[in-house]
């Protein structure tokens, strides 16, 4: 078969039409001769029957009357039919009567009986026997011998004239096979030659000579049709071809092409200028060459794992260019197909992502770092922290955390400036890493704060030894721009996972124990304790009963006089929450003040005390227990006084009560002032602007310097009682109070001295020029009740109370 499908269509042409005309030939051919013959043959028998019942009729006499010679005779009248060689006559009893044979040659003789019957007998001669009837009896029988020789030449003559015509048939046929499959292969030749012609010059716009209307016409416009269609495919790839070399010439980006097994077929300019790779023969080795050393062997591997897989790849690494710079890039390669479905190569990019990575890089600085001192920021510290918590649990370690506080790192940043506090802490952060090992994070967790984490500890001796050493190191001077800073920090540390098993809980332990220890005078350490917890419980507990408080109004303003030294009368009142608890009695204001600034209820507990005191400096006019230019005061708590509707608060309260605004004092502390120092000074010009005085509680505690003082808009400055106690004994503070009233009547500020206790104190104040005085010896916090009972008349009951 495959032998015949390699054969030409013009050989296989005319192979089938000689095949099939020999076949058609042949098989007619011998029809008809054996239908000749048989016809022949049967035509022959019929006669020789007639011719044999004829004369056996005619020789009944002959035998009847035993005349041999009259048989003889009859019989040789056959002698006019050649094919019959023999005849004899037997009698009765088969005996022989009469015979005729052709000639004295012929070898045939009439046997003496009748031959016996053979049947289907095959001979060239054929037997005929017929009976000789007289009256019905077989008298005899006549046997006849035809040679059928010139029935069997006709048949091989037509036979052999068959064979003739059939042969000169075939070679007509044969003739016109040849003539005629030039219609049907000619035509494919042609198309074949022009589909060759095509491939040879790649010139799609040859088209085939169409010869005929018929299938192979068709055939030719089918061929054209598509050529053109290949033709217009070809021009309009070679468009977006030249559109995409044009494209990639210009193209930022680097684009590329390989081959199957990688081997560059196409760069664009761009990839030359990424890769410094300016060969002309460009080989696969070359790019591997740019790789970087420390990333070549990850890069190589994924790309031979596309290139064995067919998937696609991307990835970003680094190369180190023969001119010896650090090139970030992205690469993407796709794979090619073939319209058989393989791959031909990749198609890919290669972008120059330095910049990105640079800007990236920042970002994550920016994201994770503290960009002033370039530690780690709260997001990465809670990042590390929670890893640390993770390992822990599973291998079963401690982890250490210390909560850094520079101690009043607010004044100093407010004295020298910002950009000297700025120094500042990047000096500290440089220390803190001085302090730590590689594996342990620091990090600035916002203005003073810093957290330090060591994740592996096997003893809480180990915290305590980088605590010790974090307050040593950072009490060494610190030199900035013209001045030596020395500093202190207040740590807490809590131990994970003993203390606590969560982020959240170790951060908050750890803050207050830093509480704690700035509770314990600063410069130390305090590791969190349960105790620490009792205390938080508390406070919240504490929470809880002061929203109720403020709801069943369980609270009192108490008022102490405050008295002027020179005329000794009365002035005014400093108002004094008292929280009087249903089940608990008195609860100090110094206990639940910090815990309402610290939840935020101070806001609402501070309105309330605003409220109620101008309720009742109306009332205390109307009724003659101010005097005319006395005032109340009030205690501001930091929160409240940054609280953004302080300001409208108290305007409103001063217009809706109708007292006037000088008959409110408002007290702020003197640490308040340290914090966010624009904003307080603005507050304080929109309160000042109300009309209400404006008064510094606790002076001297603080850290306020003169300069300072100077650009504040206040009336009056309360030295703080600590200084006053120990008057007369101790000289150091009779020495600052006395200073401190000097310089603040410099500034134009009247002074109040608290917790004047006892007669040498109030002398020795009045020597000193003190304005006014306030405390026990003059009178205590009292109820305004008390106050009605009592301040009748404020000279009687003054002299009552001091005896004077
Ligand atoms: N934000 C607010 N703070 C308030 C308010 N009411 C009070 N406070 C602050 O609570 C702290 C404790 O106050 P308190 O227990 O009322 O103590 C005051 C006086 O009772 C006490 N004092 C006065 N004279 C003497 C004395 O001669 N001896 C002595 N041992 N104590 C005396 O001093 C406190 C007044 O201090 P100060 O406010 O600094 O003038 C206290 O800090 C209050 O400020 C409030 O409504 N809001």
């Amino acid at each position: 078969m495959r032998y015949i499908s390699s054969m030409s269509l013009r050989f296989k042409t005319i192979m089938i039409a000689m095949i099939t005309s020999t076949l058609a030939l042949t098989t007619s051919g011998v029809f008809f001769s054996l239908y000749d013959y048989q016809s022949a043959h049967k035509k022959a028998d019929q006669e020789f029957r007639v011719i044999a019942t004829i004369l056996a009729d005619r020789s009944t006499v002959a035998l009847e009357f035993l005349d041999q010679e009259s048989a003889t005779d009859n019989l040789a009248s056959l002698d006019a039919h050649k094919a019959i060689t023999m005849a004899c006559l037997y009698d009765a009893n088969d005996a022989l009567f009469a015979s005729f044979k052709r000639n004295s040659y012929n070898l045939h003789r009439c046997s003496a009986n009748l031959p016996e019957f053979v049947p289907n007998k095959v001979d060239l001669f054929q037997e005929v026997r017929e009976p000789v009837i007289f009256d019905d009896a077989v008298i005899g029988t006549l046997y006849l011998l035809i040679d059928q020789g010139d029935l069997r030449e006709t048949m091989f003559l037509h036979i052999t004239t068959s064979i003739i015509i059939i042969i000169i048939t075939l070679f007509f046929t044969f003739l016109l096979a040849v003539r005629l499959q030039a219609f049907v292969t000619v035509p494919i030749r042609k198309l074949q030659d022009t589909a060759i012609k095509i491939r040879q010059s790649d010139n799609y716009s040859l088209r085939a000579d169409k010869t005929t209307e018929d299938e192979l016409g068709n055939l030719v416009d089918a061929f054209n049709g598509m050529v053109a269609k290949i033709e217009h495919d070809n021009v309009a790839l070679r468009d977006s071809e030249e559109r995409f070399r044009t494209l990639t010439a210009s193209s930022p980006i680097g684009v590329f092409q390989t081959d199957e097994d990688g081997q560059y077929t196409y760069v664009n300019a761009r990839w030359r200028e990424i890769t410094n790779i300016y060969d002309i023969h460009l080989t696969q080795e070359s790019w591997i060459k740019t790789l970087h050393p420390e990333e070549r062997f990850q890069v190589l591997s994924k790309w031979r794992d596309s290139l064995e897989k067919g998937g696609e790849f991307r990835m970003e690494y680094r190369m180190l260019r023969d001119d010896g710079e650090d090139v970030n890039v992205i690469c993407h390669a796709k794979p090619l197909y073939e319209g058989n479905g393989e791959i031909t190569g990749y198609l890919g990019s290669l972008s120059d992502i330095s910049e990105l990575k640079s800007v990236q890089l920042q970002l994550e600085q920016l994201a994770l770092y503290d960009p002033l001192t370039k530690l780690a920021n709260r997001h990465l510290f809670r990042n590390r922290l929670e890893k640390a918590i993770k390992h822990a649990e599973r291998e079963g370690a401690m982890i250490a955390l210390l909560f850094l506080d520079i101690d009043h790192f607010k004044k100093i940043n407010d004295t020298m400036g910002h950009d000297q506090g700025d120094e500042l802490l990047k000096a500290i952060a440089h220390r803190l890493r001085f302090c730590t090992r590689p594996g342990d994070t620091v990090a600035r967790m916002g203005g003073d704060e810093f957290t330090i984490l060591v994740p592996e500890i096997h003893t809480d001796h180990e915290a305590d030894a980088i605590a010790r050493k974090v307050l040593d190191v950072l009490k060494v001077p610190i030199r900035l721009t013209g001045l030596e800073v020395i500093i202190t920090t207040s740590i807490g540390i809590s131990v994970g996972l003993k203390d606590a098993e969560d982020a959240n809980a170790l951060m908050k332990n750890a803050d207050l124990a830093m509480y704690r220890a700035k509770a314990r005078g600063r410069d130390n350490y305090q590791f969190f304790s349960d105790e620490m917890n009792v205390e938080l419980t508390r406070q919240l507990a504490m929470e809880a009963e002061l929203r109720i408080a403020l709801q069943q109004d369980q609270f009192e303003l108490y008022y102490q006089p405050q008295v002027d030294l020179n005329t000794g009368k009365l002035i005014g009142y400093e108002a004094l929450l008292r929280w009087i608890h249903p089940e608990k009695g008195f609860i100090p204001p110094s206990d639940f003040i910090p815990v309402a600034e610290d939840s935020g209820l101070i806001l609402p507990l501070g309105e309330w005390v605003l409220r109620s005191a101008c309720q009742h400096i109306k009332q205390f006019t109307e009724r003659g227990l101010l005097p005319k230019d006395g005032h109340v005061a009030v205690n501001i708590s930091p929160r409240q006084f940054h609280d953004a509707n302080l300001v409208t608060v108290i305007s409103d309260l001063i217009s809706t009560t109708g007292i006037e605004s000088q008959q409110l004092e408002v007290e702020i502390t003197e640490s308040l002032l340290m914090e966010n120092v624009d904003s307080t000074i603005a507050t304080l010009n929109m309160l000042k602007q109300l009309g209400i005085i404006l008064a510094i509680d606790d002076f001297g505690t603080g850290y306020s310097s003169l300069n300072y003082l100077k650009r504040l808009p206040i009336h009056v400055l309360k030295v703080d009682r600590s200084f006053v106690m120990d008057i007369p004994k101790d000289k150091d503070d009779m020495e600052i109070t006395s200073a401190v009233i000097a310089m603040a009547h410099k500034l134009g500020l009247r002074v109040v001295a608290e917790g004047v206790e006892i007669i040498e104190q109030a002398d020795f104040l009045k020597e000193n020029q003190c304005d006014f005085v306030q405390g026990y010896y003059y009178g205590k916090p009292m109820s305004v009740a008390d106050l009605y009972e009592n301040i009748r008349n404020f000279d009687q009951w003054h002299s009552s109370t001091t005896g004077g």
